[in-house]
């Protein structure tokens, strides 16, 4: 299974096509839009959230409610669209001075220098418009996608925010569901009250002082077999996949499992989880410092990942860059930006991830339709009840 994305931020429409979908998984479509919907909120956001309400239009894949097996093709209209037309015009305009439309001031911390050197492109333009955090609205739809396939096995996915700038949340052990709906109602993804008011202040001082924060997000997935990924080979290695895909998601610098860093500290005896046997469970770890993963592959504990978000780029107190056509000195103008987009941004985690495990759940238990996909979990899940 496998899904590419398309699209400008400030184009037309985002687009997505999933490959390989297994057939006969009912798709509730609200379920996809409440994932969208939910990554629209969270305290801190700009101006742009105002204007959009992200729906997904589904163009293939499926009839009558049921995916076929053939590709899926999602699109996302930008409302913003219709005020960036003539910017955005994929037609050259008569008359028009391309020039001065063009951005020729590459912003720190963004991709627009890399990028135009590396596509050798003079309208910076060319580059933001793709390297924008936008482009995630559409890996969330594919996330509730895949969400819907796990979800016919049991597989539950929550996030929750950790940290935003120097605000700590304190972790309540709380069931998934109980933890799903209590941080679906708090703006910044936390359960610590406290906490929640400490962040909401840090990101008001934050915009007053025209500048941005990041922090830490958490993701946990519950009702995951074990024995996803594999040890066999490197890009078969599940955490390694995860890794990957929430380091690709915009802004997100470092990644963790369990005690994560925190096992460079502690002995041994304190990091590994001891392995427990009993009649109904089966087999079990006493702890789960690991995070749900030995070997690249899954424990059959609940795989809890963090993810570290980088403070917004672009600032209201702009930082220095240079021209590039002039190659002089500048401090940039900002128009709107986000001051703080990591409750955002653990949403967008929570669906990558979904995707991952999904894509390992069907190299695990393979097959094109739901029914042939059951049929192979349950034998197996026979074969480690066995074992
Ligand atoms: C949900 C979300 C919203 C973001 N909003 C903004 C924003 O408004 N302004 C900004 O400068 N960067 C924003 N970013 C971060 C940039 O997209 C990102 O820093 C940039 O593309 C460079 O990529 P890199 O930080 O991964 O190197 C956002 C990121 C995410 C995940
Ligand atoms: C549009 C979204 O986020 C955008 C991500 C983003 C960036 O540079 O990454 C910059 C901002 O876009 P704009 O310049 O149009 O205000 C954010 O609003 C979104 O999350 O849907």
């Amino acid at each position: 299974m496998r899904y590419l994305t398309a699209g400008e931020t400030h184009g037309p429409q985002l687009t997505g096509i999933i490959e390989g979908f297994p057939s006969n998984i009912t798709i509730n479509f609200d379920e996809v839009n409440f994932q969208l919907a939910r990554r629209q909120k969270g305290y801190g956001r700009g101006r742009r959230m105002q204007i959009e309400k992200d729906t997904a239009a589904i163009a293939g894949g499926v009839r009558h409610g049921k995916t076929t097996g053939a590709p899926i093709a999602l699109v996302v209209e930008n409302n913003d669209w219709k005020h960036w037309t003539t910017v955005m015009n994929i037609e050259p305009i008569e008359g028009s001075d391309e020039t001065k439309r063009r951005v020729n001031r590459p912003r720190p911390g963004h991709a627009d220098l890399n990028g135009g050197l590396k596509y050798n492109q003079r309208d910076l333009r060319n580059i933001l418009e793709r390297s924008s955090a936008r482009e995630t609205t559409m890996r969330v739809a594919v996330g509730g996608m895949a969400r819907q396939l796990l979800q016919e096995f049991g597989i539950k996915v929550a996030g929750q925010v950790i940290r935003i700038g120097d605000v700590e949340a304190k972790r309540t052990e709380m069931p998934i569901d109980q933890l799903i709906d209590v941080t679906e109602q708090s703006p910044v993804r936390v359960t610590d009250k406290d906490a929640e008011a400490r962040m909401i202040a840090a990101i008001d001082a934050a915009k007053d002082d025209g500048d941005t924060l990041g922090g830490i997000v958490e993701c946990i997935i519950e009702g995951v077999p074990s024995g996803l990924g594999s040890h066999v080979q490197w890009d078969r290695k599940l955490d390694g996949r995860i890794a990957q895909a929430v380091l690709s998601i915009q802004a997100f610098k470092g990644v963790e499992f369990g005690i994560g860093f925190e096992a460079a500290e502690r002995r041994g005896s304190l990091v590994h989880d001891e392995i427990m046997h009993d009649p109904q469970r089966g087999f079990y770890r006493a702890t789960n410092r690991a995070g749900g993963f030995e070997g690249g592959m899954t424990t059959g504990e609940p795989i809890v990942v963090r993810g570290v978000m980088k403070p917004i780029s672009t600032l209201y107190k702009a930082l220095q860059s240079v021209d590039i056509d002039t190659k002089e000195a500048f401090t940039a103008q900002v128009e709107r930006s986000d001051t703080c987009a990591v409750p955002a941004a653990s949403v967008i985690m929570e669906n990558v991830i979904a995707w991952e495990v999904a894509r390992a759940f069907l190299e695990k238990f393979g097959g094109d339709s739901l029914e042939e996909i059951r049929r192979n979990y349950e034998g197996y899940l026979e074969q480690i009840k066995q074992y």
